[in-house]
């Protein structure tokens, strides 16, 4: 593990599929800074929602509910807990009945607010820096955050990388690339369109098309920038010690 000079903020967004996640969790682990994925707190909420017999169809009955499950994040990158009610939705969460709610749910101001002050108190809290990932965080979420980075890639692409994790019923994988990209594209249009908070390149992100990069090759970029940005947090301190 090498070591930030400063604790950092770092806002990674970008649509479903670009590797916010697998990139959020190296570069956290591998500079020892707290981990947050923000998508995982909205699945707990409908995942909550769902099992509580919450239409979630109906956008007043979402608000209601809104404030209603305790949702608790852990933030270590290696183990990023996530649970609604004191119960582990770590599996849950990843079910496609929950895929096909979140937009809906997550698209309510209520549930937006709550979720919100969540991530802010969590970002507070983060002694030594925090890699926190979503749609709306270097736009709405944390927009004074240290570094902004905005993760893309071809629909192409990201339908590929989802279909390699998909697996039918009797274990084999997903073969159909055209049904895929069309629900990533579906949950895109979904999570840009809504009033509140949409999916969002915010105008100081760093925009990094990781459509021809491996994995590695993502998260290195991505580790240049953030010890760039704790590197130049940390400059003025440096410059008043020696005065
Ligand atoms: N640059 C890359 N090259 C190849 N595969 C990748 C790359 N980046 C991520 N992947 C793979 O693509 C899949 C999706 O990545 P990941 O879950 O990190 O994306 P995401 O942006 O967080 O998606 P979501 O918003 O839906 O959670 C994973 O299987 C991951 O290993
Ligand atoms: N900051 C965020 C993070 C996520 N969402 C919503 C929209 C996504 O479709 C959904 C699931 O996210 P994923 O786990 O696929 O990253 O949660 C949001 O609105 N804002």
């Amino acid at each position: 593990m090498s070591a930030t000079p400063a604790a950092v903020i770092v806002a990674i967004d970008g649509p479903s599929g670009t590797g916010k996640s697998s990139t959020s969790k190296a570069v956290a682990a591998q500079l020892g800074l707290s981990y947050l994925d923000t998508g995982a707190q909205y699945r707990a909420i409908t995942w909550w929602m769902l099992n509580n017999g919450v239409d979630v169809s109906d956008p007043e009955a979402i608000a209601a509910a809104a404030d209603k499950p305790v949702i608790t994040s852990g933030t270590d990158p290696r183990d990023p807990a996530i649970s609604a009610d004191g119960v582990d939705a770590s599996g849950p969460i990843r079910t496609q009945e929950v895929t096909a709610a979140v937009s809906a749910v997550s698209a309510v101001p209520q549930v937006r607010t709550r979720i919100t002050e969540l991530q802010r108190s969590i970002a507070a809290e983060a002694a030594d820096g925090i890699v926190v990932e979503g749609r709306d965080i270097g736009t709405t979420v944390l927009p004074h955050a240290d570094l902004k980075v905005f993760l893309t890639a071809s629909p192409e692409a990201r339908a590929a990388r989802r279909s390699g994790e998909m697996k039918t019923a009797d274990g084999k994988p997903v073969t159909d690339l055209a049904a895929t990209q069309q629900a990533l594209a579906a949950r895109d249009k979904a999570d840009s369109s809504r009033k509140t908070s949409p999916l969002k390149k915010a105008d100081d992100a760093v925009e990094v098309d990781t459509t021809d990069l491996t994995l590695e090759q993502v998260i290195e970029c991505v580790v240049t920038l953030v010890e760039k940005a704790a590197a130049a947090k940390a400059q003025p301190s440096v410059e008043k010690a020696a005065r």
